[in-house]
């Protein structure tokens, strides 16, 4: 049994060893260790941190058990030692000289002799049993000092556990700890239990040998039992400290092989990892690459989603427009703000393949207009382009306005000196999109279909946190977290959602002729006329325009509205552009002329755009090798396309960081790829023409309302790179009606 436990325990340690190497973003705060560490020795943090990590779990086990071990092993040893000596004992003749009674009674010298021998044994046997009641009384002291180990160890998790402050992947370190403290535990406590057991057989066996026949024979066997019961085996360093070396290594090996098995295979998997990373080296090698970490290059550098604009950004500034980064020693691949190299990568009709990290949204999306490629993209982006031509684009502005007359009563209700606009403005644009993608009204901003909303919201963090979170990468150690389950129960509200409403628009067509139509009836209608779409090709583009057509809306009219309250002087002109067009009229009925014409605003947009770009970065995979001047681009390298940085080049928009929408009162002059928001090539933004109108009806209806002004006190964004972008303690500002 106690063997049992020692294999389940050495196979949690080195669970729980794998478990612990991996980083999490909040290991600084839980191992006090590593901020030591890294206060101290920043120069050899990786490599003491991997050390520190691996060892604690191997170590405290095993330091927690030697001590147990050898005195079980002690008594053991002597339990067996005794068995053998009473096994020959039974063999041999006791009555070969015969117990003397007359003798025993009358002859002195006779009864001195058996004194002598009895005298002898008693002792013997008198500090046999002494060696046992100490060791019986350590293991004792021992089992009592693991209880309340463990007892305090329970409350220490427990407490931990509860505190929620824990992401999964802590959880699951924890349940390892547990798992490898309670197998240690037990299998001293059994082992204690059965040693006492062994003691009392022991003893009872030792005072049952009849010693007074002290025969020769019986001697020598009793002083077998004794020298090998009784000899020290320590390497002694003093009296009191001492290695009980011998038996130490025996009870212990099989866990030292173990260990040891352990131990080869890290080195056999760091000398792959250590290969592959020469490997690496090779690739790519003409671009210039940022201080990397051993055999994790730049993993650790973005912990999290507001470091990415900042590292980004420091990368590019320092080491040029174009560099390599690495994933661990698995992947390396490009990051470029070069527009020319943008131009080369997405003008091109063969690179056509998203880069790794889209593969996340694969399950909410299927095989939608954002994730697929080749033909398969090629077929679905001719049957959905006619979808957005702007004659069709002019019915939806009806629900702009209708939509955005709710926002605009939300926001009358929340006016004040310091308004939190993205969780408003999210809701307004999920309704619009669910009435435009799928001619259902949601009614988000009033809080109904609250878990189709809650679902949506779940489904978007998780694409982010899982290119974040080490065991969320990749797909064989996902289903440990709790995200997993999260995302499941979240799709399938998604996906029976977006089913039934299908089903529904598909009965209501052959029933009555719509006259506004949603982009789902556009796509039941063409694919009728053309080439049929299945429910499930239907079901994963309405999906596709559900997540791409909600959150860039929202991020941007949030981040415009921020722009003109700390803006005045250009809120001032969109106002009179307004007037101009509405005179008096407070609540005009905007058509999409009017929209048209609404030149200033869309330059203020465009320059929001350039600031705070909804999508600040793209990837493509390359699906073919490439040559870009004298750079050598092989094919199936994935390339991070870093709009927030083009944007911000001073060679195209001189003082980049300041507001200006003038820049784009004639933006011809700039180069096709320096701007490009909504991407560019055959597969840039499909709705960006619907999401220009959006904002513009939303944003010009606020500013007709409203008198935006900066949040009071003073509120300056933390920007997040999420699946769009953000900013981590919201974009505020001040709201007050205009009278
Ligand atoms: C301000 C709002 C928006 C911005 C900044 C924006 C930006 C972008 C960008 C940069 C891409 C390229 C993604 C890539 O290459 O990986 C893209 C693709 C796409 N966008 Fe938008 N988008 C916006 C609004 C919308 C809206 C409202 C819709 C739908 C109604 C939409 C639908 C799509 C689709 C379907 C694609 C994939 C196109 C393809 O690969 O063929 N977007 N968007």
């Amino acid at each position: 049994m106690v063997t049992i436990f020692v294999i389940c325990n050495t196979l949690l340690i080195i669970g729980g060893i794998i478990l612990n190497l991996i980083p999490l973003s909040d290991d600084l705060h839980v191992y006090f260790a590593l901020r030591f560490i890294h206060e101290y020795f920043p120069n050899h943090k990786t490599c003491l941190i991997i050390l520190l990590k691996a060892s604690i779990f191997p170590v405290i086990p095993h330091m927690l058990v030697v001590h147990a071990y050898q005195i079980l092993y002690y008594t053991q040893h002597s339990n067996f030692q005794i068995q053998l000596f009473n096994k020959v004992i039974a063999e041999v003749d006791f009555w070969e000289t015969p117990l003397r009674e007359t003798e025993l009674f009358y002859s002195k010298p006779y009864q001195k002799g058996i004194e002598k021998k009895l005298k002898f044994c008693i002792q013997r046997l008198q500090v046999l049993i002494n060696a046992y009641i100490v060791k019986t009384k350590e293991i004792g002291t021992l089992i009592a000092l693991f209880a309340i180990c463990g007892v305090l160890m329970g409350i220490g998790f427990s407490l931990y556990l509860f505190s929620g402050k824990f992401t999964p992947e802590y959880y699951l370190r924890l349940t390892f700890m547990t798992l490898v403290a309670v197998t240690t535990f037990s299998s001293i406590i059994w082992g204690g239990q059965s040693t006492e057991t062994i003691i009392t057989e022991m003893i009872t066996a030792l005072c049952q040998v009849r010693w007074y026949n002290f025969s020769q024979t019986n001697k020598k066997l009793y002083l077998i039992l004794l020298t090998n019961m009784m000899k020290d085996r320590k390497i002694k360093f003093t009296e009191n400290y001492s290695i009980n070396y011998q038996l130490g290594l025996a009870v212990l090996s099989d866990r030292q092989f173990a260990m040891f098995i352990f131990a080869a295979l890290f080195f056999l998997i760091i000398f792959y990892l250590y290969h592959q990373n020469v490997k690496l080296n090779r690739i790519l090698c003409t671009f210039p690459e940022p201080p990397k970490k051993f055999l994790l290059g730049h993993v650790l550098d973005i912990t999290s989603t507001t470091d990415v604009l900042n590292v980004f950004s420091k990368y590019i500034n320092n080491y040029g427009p174009t560099i390599k980064l690495r994933a661990a020693t698995l992947f390396a691949g490009l990051g470029t703000t070069d527009y020319k190299l943008c131009e080369l990568l997405l003008s091109n009709n063969r690179i056509l393949s998203k880069s790794l990290n889209y593969q996340y949204a694969r399950n909410w999306l299927g095989n939608g207009l954002l994730i697929s490629d080749g033909d398969y993209w090629r077929r679905h982006r001719k049957i959905l382009t006619p979808a957005f031509h702007f004659e069709i684009l002019k019915q939806f502005v009806e629900t702009f306005e209708s939509v955005g007359k709710v926002f605009v009563e939300k926001l009358d209700i929340s006016q004040g000196p310091s308004v939190d606009l993205p969780p408003l403005v999210t809701l307004c644009t999920l309704d619009v999109i669910c009435e435009t993608a799928m001619g259902t009204q949601i009614n988000a901003q009033k809080g109904q279909n609250a878990k189709y909303v809650q679902s949506v919201r779940e489904m978007c963090r998780i694409l982010i946190d899982r290119g974040l979170s080490p065991l969320k990468i990749l797909n064989n150690t996902y289903w440990m977290t709790k995200d997993y389950y999260i995302e499941k129960k979240s799709l399938k509200v998604l996906h029976s959602f977006t089913s039934s409403v299908i089903e529904k628009r598909k009965a209501e067509r052959n029933e009555r002729n719509c006259t506004k139509l949603a982009f789902l009836d556009l796509l039941l209608k063409f694919s009728n006329e053309g080439e049929l779409l299945t429910d499930q090709e239907l079901r994963e583009e309405v999906d596709t325009f559900m997540f791409e057509g909600h959150d860039t809306t929202a991020s941007s009219i949030s981040f415009v509205l921020f722009c003109l309250a700390n803006h005045p002087e250009v809120q001032e002109k969109v106002l009179r552009e307004q007037n101009e067009l509405f005179g008096d009229d407070k609540d005009p009925s905007v058509t999409y002329h009017e929209l048209q014409k609404m030149k200033y605003l869309e330059q203020v947009i465009k320059e929001t755009l350039r600031l705070y770009p909804a999508v600040p970065i793209i990837g493509r995979c390359t699906s073919e090798d490439i040559t870009f001047g004298e750079h050598f681009i092989p094919k199936d390298t994935n390339i991070a396309i870093y709009i927030y940085g083009i944007h911000r080049n001073p060679e195209h928009f001189p003082e980049p960081e300041t507001f200006n929408p003038d820049r784009f009162k004639n933006s011809n002059s700039l180069p096709p790829y320096a701007y490009i928001p909504f991407s560019a090539g055959p597969r840039n933004c499909i709705g960006q023409k619907f999401a220009m109108l959006e904002i513009k009806s939303i944003v010009s209806r606020v500013v007709r309302c409203f008198e935006l002004r900066p949040a009071e006190p003073y509120h300056s964004l933390v920007l997040s790179a999420e699946t769009v972008l953000k900013s981590a303690n919201g974009i505020k500002i001040g709201i007050r009606k205009r009278i």
